[in-house]
Formats: structure tokens, C-alpha cells, sequence
């Protein structure tokens, strides 16, 4: 269970963009973190595994506050997948492998190598596994950039906009998987999407930051036309279709 109490940042002295962020999220489940361009969606994911120093506040996981860890410890506990990826010179096999650097001494043991034959396998990136990076796709890039951060067996995985470049099946693909992997090994997603049909699909705990603050938090009855007209300024029904919610924009 991750629990996040009291959290501020600025990047400025005088400008807050996060103000006491308060939630709580228990291992197995998904979060969507919503709200409009410039929130500070992905400023708050950054503070949570420390890549920024929040002004303020606490990250407990498991009944420990992660911002008083080392980068290092923080690995072991949380893994991050960047809105912007940067492709280099590694082979998809050798960009995996590093998700297990936290846990390698000297040289990768035969474990680590299972886990990411494993994850490649899963994630159906085998036919790619001697490509280069700089070979790959978008889509593929941030595939790949997610095996590595499950590579890394966190106990919270924090993604940031994962399926903004992949088509419709493989967002399905990925957004399901992560759904899977998240319920069958404990572990907290909260993942930063901007579209509300998906998190609807894929998610169980929903939250809205709005002004700098987390405007509503919840499960799926928060997502409601009220709360959606006020976090984005835009109409919308709520409808049901064969049992699931969806948004439809009233324009
Ligand atoms: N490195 C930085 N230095 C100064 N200001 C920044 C920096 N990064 C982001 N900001 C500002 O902080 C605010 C929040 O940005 P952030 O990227 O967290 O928003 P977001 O909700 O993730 O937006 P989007 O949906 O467009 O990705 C924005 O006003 C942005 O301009």
C-alpha cells in the first residue's frame, strides 16, 4: 500500500503547482491521475519516487517514508516510466536487463535474466529483444520502456501518459496488462492518462487534480459529468454500455 499525505511543490519559491496531495492506494489496484494540461500530473509522479524534491509532505509504502531513502533504495520499491522517452545504443534485451540494476552486485545472475526473458516474452517484444532502440518505433520505444520498469519488480509503478503513442490494440494490450501484472503481483500503479475511457476501463481509484489540489478522489463515482465540467470546462454524458461507464463529450 502506498500512502501520500501532505505533499507541496514549487518549482519556483513564490509558485505552488502541488498543495497538500493527499491518497491512498492499496497493492493490487490501479490509479488514474486526471486533470488538465499543466495541472501537475507528472510534477506529482516525479515526487512521489523522489525525482523532484517535494517541499513537503510524505510517501509511505509499506509503513515507510520513501522520501527519507536514497535514490538506490527508492529503485526497489518504485519504478517510473517517463512521458518522453530517449532511444540510444542498447538492445531492447540490454534496456530491460537495466530495470534489475538496483538488485545486481557484479554481474546479472541467472534470475535476473529469467525475469527479463519473462517480461519480454509477455509483453510480446521477443522479436525485437537484439534491435536497437534507436531502430524501434514510438510505440514500441515506450513498450519496451515498460518491460524495463516491471524488469525492476517495484511494489509501485508509476507511468506517466503510457499509451500516448501506441495505436488502439496496443494500448488495450498494454493498459490490460498492467491491469494483470498489478492484481496477480500486488503491486500500486498509478499511471497519469488523459484519456477517461480508458482509465475508466483499466483503473479502480480515480483522481482529479485541479488547482493545484486533489479536487475529488475516489472510485468510479467520481468520475461523474459534474466533476468532469469542472476539472476541464468541457460538457459531458455519462453513459452505460454493456455494464461500463463511458464518457461521451456533449459538443
Ligand atoms: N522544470 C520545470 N520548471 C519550471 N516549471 C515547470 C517545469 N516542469 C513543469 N513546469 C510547470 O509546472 C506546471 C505543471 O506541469 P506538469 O508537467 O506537471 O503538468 P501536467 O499536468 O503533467 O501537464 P500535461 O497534461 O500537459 O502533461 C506547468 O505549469 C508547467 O509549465
Amino acid at each position: 500500500m502506498i500512502e501520500v499525505d501532505s505533499l507541496g511543490f514549487g518549482y519556483n519559491q513564490d509558485k505552488k503547482i502541488l498543495e497538500d496531495i493527499k491518497f491512498d492506494l492499496n497493492s493490487g489496484q490501479c490509479l488514474a491521475i486526471l486533470g488538465n494540461n499543466g495541472a501537475g500530473k507528472s510534477t506529482m509522479l516525479k515526487c512521489l519516487n523522489k525525482i523532484i524534491n517535494p517541499k513537503c509532505g510524505s510517501v509511505y509504502i509499506d509503513k515507510e517514508d520513501v522520501l527519507k531513502f536514497k535514490q538506490s533504495q527508492i529503485a526497489k520499491k518504485m519504478a517510473y516510466v517517463a512521458q518522453k522517452n530517449e532511444s540510444n545504443r542498447f538492445t531492447v534485451f540490454d534496456a530491460v536487463l537495466l530495470g534489475r540494476k538496483p538488485y545486481i552486485k557484479v554481474a546479472p545472475t541467472e534470475k535476473d535474466i529469467e525475469i527479463v526473458k519473462d517480461i519480454i516474452e509477455r509483453m510480446n517484444l521477443k522479436p525485437y529483444s537484439l534491435r536497437y532502440l534507436d531502430e524501434l518505433s514510438g510505440g514500441e520505444l515506450q513498450k519496451v520502456m515498460l518491460a524495463r520498469a516491471l524488469a525492476q519488480q517495484p511494489k509501485v509503478l508509476l507511468l506517466d501518459e503510457p499509451t500516448s503513442n501506441l495505436d488502439l490494440k496496443n494500448q488495450l494490450d498494454v493498459l490490460k496488462l498492467v491491469q494483470q501484472i498489478a492484481r496477480d503481483e500486488d503491486i500500486s500503479v498509478i499511471i497519469v492518462i488523459h484519456d477517461l475511457n480508458l482509465a475508466l476501463r483499466y483503473c479502480d481509484r480515480f483522481l482529479f487534480l485541479k488547482d493545484k489540489k486533489v479536487y475529488a478522489y475516489g472510485g468510479l463515482e467520481v468520475v461523474s459529468s459534474e466533476n468532469i465540467e469542472y476539472v476541464y470546462n468541457v460538457c459531458v454524458d455519462v453513459k452505460d454500455y454493456g455494464g461500463n461507464k463511458f464518457i461521451i463529450p456533449a459538443v
